[in-house]
């Protein structure tokens, strides 16, 4: 077999424009069979497109896709595309059928197979069971619908898994994940692609996971292939950062202090049976732990609590806000992890995506001049490239999109600001900036909850770390000089 043949996906000087945007302009792209492949970018360099032509559900310009069946030889653009399953950024389930439907429907679409529930409940549970067994058992009966954003990604990826492909491309998809469930998700992916000659594509911008799944990298930068299929342990991070273009923003926010000049000013104190937490004016509390602990105390801070198991202190706020909505008004914002359904106003455009907060926070309802020039500092501060502020949300690349739902609070005066996965599908420049910017919001006294699923990033940024057990109950709290991954493990119960 050639060299060329045993590349289950050559692709060669691709291209794709959205009308007078030229998004790929030329790009090379090989996979080999049974390798992970990280493909590495900052945001907006054309990743997600690439896949979205490679897949079919985005039309190419020029250039060509090439797959292969094992034997080396070529199948057709339909033919290949079949053995393709790919796991986007944000989800694609349908949220009115059960799990185990969302997962074996496929396997039913094709000639006149019936559908068989029976059938249908056992390929769900054993696609589950690689990822997480109890998860399994408890959720195949479930609709879609009641599921959290992080049930939901396990769904989507045990569907990618199971589905018979030969080529998995997984857009940054341990960003809702748990560190123990993207290990147990890196084990089967080595598995898979040692014994079964699985191919995975890897798209992420966490260097740590990059480095521990894939073994080479391809790096594209403004629509380019900049990198071709080099191992990735031949190339440091600040090579990578470099390739990527954004080696300067990445060393300027390098070092910057920790330590901040104390603020004075009122805290904020939160109780649950036995538990009384204090959060200090200009800390960065991390929050740490399996979603369904931190879920509870951050549903209470922003308003959005069914349960009554926390309750907030502070001069002039109830101990419970009726609403998200009263939250804002009295100083208390927050940036969803939910960035599609949730945070992102998708028929709406950038500006009044970028503004929206503010709206709610001054009760203004109208876009005037002024909002204009705030609205272009903001992205000028997150270094959003966007043709025009009246352009739809979707025209963005995801980690894009994630900034404008950061800048919706940079410089609103808040006294509190709760963030989930505030970095998700930001590009490793960007995050930088991200951790500085709101580092200086602490510095003016704002209390910052930080919910991270990425411990490394926890310790980077916060003061203390808030942890919670798998059972959701507060197992800890640690201090900025008592951290370490290994003490979050220990009292996550989550291995590192
Ligand atoms: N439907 C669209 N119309 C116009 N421009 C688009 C459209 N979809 C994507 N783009 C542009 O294409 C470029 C590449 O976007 P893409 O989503 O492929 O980037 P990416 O590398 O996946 O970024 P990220 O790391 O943020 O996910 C961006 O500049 C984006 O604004």
């Amino acid at each position: 077999m050639s060299n060329a043949q045993q590349f289950v996906l050559s692709v060669k000087g691709l291209t794709k424009s959205y009308g007078a945007t030229s998004v790929l302009k030329g790009v090379d792209f090989s996979v080999a069979r049974g390798e992970v492949h990280a493909l590495l970018g900052g945001n907006g360099a054309g990743k997600s497109t690439l896949i979205r032509v490679i897949t079919g559900s985005a039309t190419k310009g020029e250039g060509e896709i090439i797959f292969r069946d094992p034997a080396g030889a070529a199948r057709t653009e339909a033919e290949g595309r079949r053995k393709v399953a790919v796991v986007h950024q944000e989800l694609a389930l349908l949220p009115h059928l059960t799990v185990a439907e969302n997962i074996a429907l496929p396997h039913f679409r094709k000639g006149f197979a019936p559908f068989s529930r029976k059938g249908a409940l056992r390929h769900a549970h054993e696609a589950l069971s690689m990822i997480d067994r109890d998860f399994a058992s408890a959720s195949v009966h479930r609709l879609v619908g009641d599921l959290s954003l992080h049930e939901g990604q396990m769904v989507e990826i045990a569907r990618a898994l199971s589905s018979g492909a030969d080529l998995l491309l997984l857009d940054e998809p341990t960003a809702n994940l748990t560190a123990a469930e993207t290990e147990r998700l890196f084990s089967v992916l080595r598995r898979l692609t040692r014994n079964a000659g699985l191919s995975v594509v890897f798209v992420s911008h966490r260097m740590r996971e990059i480095r521990e799944i894939a073994d080479v990298c391809t790096i594209i930068r403004d629509g380019r292939t900049v990198v071709d299929r080099v191992p990735t342990a031949s190339l440091s991070d600040a090579a990578i950062v470099e390739k990527m273009g954004q080696l300067a923003a990445f060393h300027s926010a390098e070092h910057a202090p920790l330590a901040r000049a104390r603020v004075s000013g009122e805290g904020l104190t939160v109780r649950e049976d036995g538990n009384e937490l204090e959060f200090a004016p200009g800390t960065i509390v991390g929050i740490a732990g399996a979603p369904v602990g931190p879920q509870a105390l951050i549903d209470a801070l922003v308003g959005a609590a069914r349960s009554k198991r926390w309750t907030v202190s502070r001069a002039k706020w109830p101990t419970r806000f009726s609403s998200p909505r009263e939250a804002a008004r009295l100083g208390a914002g927050f940036v969803t992890g939910d960035r599609s359904q949730k945070g992102i106003l998708h028929s709406l455009p950038i500006l009044d995506n970028v503004l929206a907060s503010r709206r709610v926070v001054r009760g203004s309802l109208f876009a005037g001049a002024s909002e204009r020039i705030e609205c272009l500092d903001l992205l000028q501060a997150l270094k959003v490239k966007a043709d025009s502020i009246w352009d739809l949300p979707h025209t963005l690349s995801g980690g894009t999109q994630q900034k404008l739902l950061v800048a919706r609070w940079l410089g609103v005066p808040s006294d509190l600001l709760v963030l989930e996965e505030p970095t998700r599908g930001v590009d490793i420049g960007t995050k930088k900036e991200i951790y500085q910017l709101i580092r200086q919001m602490a510095s003016t006294g704002t209390i910052i909850v930080w919910w991270s699923t990425e411990n490394v990033e926890l310790l980077e940024v916060c003061d203390r770390v808030i942890a919670f057990d798998t059972e959701g109950r507060c197992s800890g709290l640690i201090e900025h000089g008592d951290l370490s991954e290994d003490r979050l493990s220990e009292l996550t119960g989550l291995a590192a």
